[in-house]
């Protein structure tokens, strides 16, 4: 069934001007000029979008990288610079702290405005309106401004009013997060329940597990751009590989800033092997329970002479299930110099059918990185579906 677009973001720039004061000097060398610098920063830059009826899009990305602007975008409490947004159907939107309730009036008198932005009318507000109470938990302050409120009381009775004003579009900024934990998990569930509706979710979050377990796709922004968009699966492998990649940018700058001169000693080859021995491809497919050798390479320039090696089997997401490295196994430091091979020869996984990803680290002995390679291999493992989680027990049940 080809489901209607209701989002589409069209070739979608935004353009902040940003204000710099200039300093001391620059003014009086240039009195009579303003003494400010203006600046154009582009948030977002040709964006291009479309969302179908009942989707749910996660949209990823580092600090800054355009996520709330677009969201904003989407909304319609911000225009864009270039390009068009076009909407199909009633939105409700979740956005930033402060955005959509007015700080003296009190909880009640929002309500009562927001859901009347939102489109409802009067008595419609007032057969919700204990119902919205009710969801957000707060009823004692409802007659308080909402400035005094913290941001998790905000937040419960933002959420509950955007629930409750029937929208087929959700947008839903980081702002769940400040809600305590059973109000986060009630929100949750009730985004479950608007997934089950057939309505559209869109949801900026840093919590990527929460994009593994809710979206259907994700999008992921880096520095305005769209850079992924696909399957959850994809984009969260995407990010965390451009995480990685920051992460090791940095530790050789401050390394460099120390003014240390590292051994450099990198993988240049890793293979997965199965029972049959041989290299079976970039995803072999094992049976649960049976072996897996990571092999690799590893080259040296210079000498290090206490290397430790490490193998972990994660999900595809990310998540440890097992770890090792030659220091656990018993084995002394390595000594590298050029070109050397390894193995682990993992004897049994017990997993249950799935995908899977190998990590390989390169570490000294007082644990300062030299190589991390996040997924240095992906593995499936067939076989029937008996059990939930990542572990393979073989159970017996018996009825008396
Ligand atoms: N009103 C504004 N004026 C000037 N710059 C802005 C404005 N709003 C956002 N920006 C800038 O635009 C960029 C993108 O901001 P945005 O809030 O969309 O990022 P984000 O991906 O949501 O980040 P985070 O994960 O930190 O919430 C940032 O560099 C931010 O400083």
């Amino acid at each position: 069934m080809v489901r209607p677009v209701v989002v589409s973001v069209e070739d979608v720039s935004k353009r902040f001007v940003i204000r710099k004061e200039k300093s001391l000097k620059e003014r009086v060398v240039n009195r009579r000029r303003s003494s400010v610098h203006k600046e154009d920063f582009w948030a977002l830059r040709d964006v291009n979008l479309e969302i179908s009826s009942g989707a749910t899009v996660g949209l990823i990305g580092p600090n800054g990288s355009g996520k709330s602007t677009l969201l904003k975008l989407i909304s319609g409490i911000m225009q864009p610079t270039q390009g068009s947004v076009q909407l199909r159907g009633r939105l409700a939107a979740l956005l930033e702290l402060g955005a959509g309730f007015h700080p003296d009036l009190t909880g009640r008198e929002n309500v009562y405005i927001n859901a009347s932005i939102l489109g409802l009318s009067k008595q419609e507000i007032d057969r919700h309106f204990d119902a919205i109470v009710d969801f957000s938990g707060i009823e004692q302050f409802i007659d308080t401004q909402v400035k005094f409120y913290s941001s998790g009381m905000y937040v419960r009775l933002a959420f509950a009013v955007a629930v409750h004003v029937d929208p087929d579009i959700l947008l839903v900024d980081e702002v769940l997060a400040v809600g305590d934990e059973p109000f986060q998990r009630k929100c949750l569930e009730r985004i479950r329940t608007f997934q089950s509706d057939g309505r559209t979710i869109v949801l900026v979050t840093h919590g990527l597990d929460q994009v593994a377990e809710f979206c259907d796709r994700a999008v992921v922004l880096e520095s305005g751009r769209v850079i992924a968009d696909g399957t959850a699966r994809e984009g969260l492998k995407k990010l965390r590989a451009d995480f990685e990649a920051t992460r090791q940018e940095e530790a050789s700058r401050a390394n460099d800033e120390l003014g240390a001169t590292p051994a450099k000693a990198n993988f240049t080859g890793i293979a997965l092997r199965t029972a049959s021995g041989k290299d079976e491809g970039p995803n072999p497919t094992i049976p649960s329970g049976s072996p897996l050798v990571v092999a690799m390479e590893t080259k040296t320039d210079g000498r290090v002479e206490d290397g430790v090696l490490g193998v972990s089997i994660t999900t595809p997401l990310g998540l440890t299930l097992y770890s090792t490295t030659t220091t656990m196994l018993g084995s002394a430091p390595l000594r590298l110099e050029g070109t050397q091979q390894f193995l682990f020869d993992l004897s049994s996984l017990p997993l249950t059918p799935g995908e899977y990803a190998v990590r390989t680290t390169l570490t000294t002995s007082g644990g300062s990185e030299l190589h991390t390679v996040p997924v240095a291999g992906e593995f499936s493992v067939d076989g029937a579906e008996s059990s939930r989680g990542p572990i393979a027990v073989e159970t017996v049940f018996r009825a008396f």
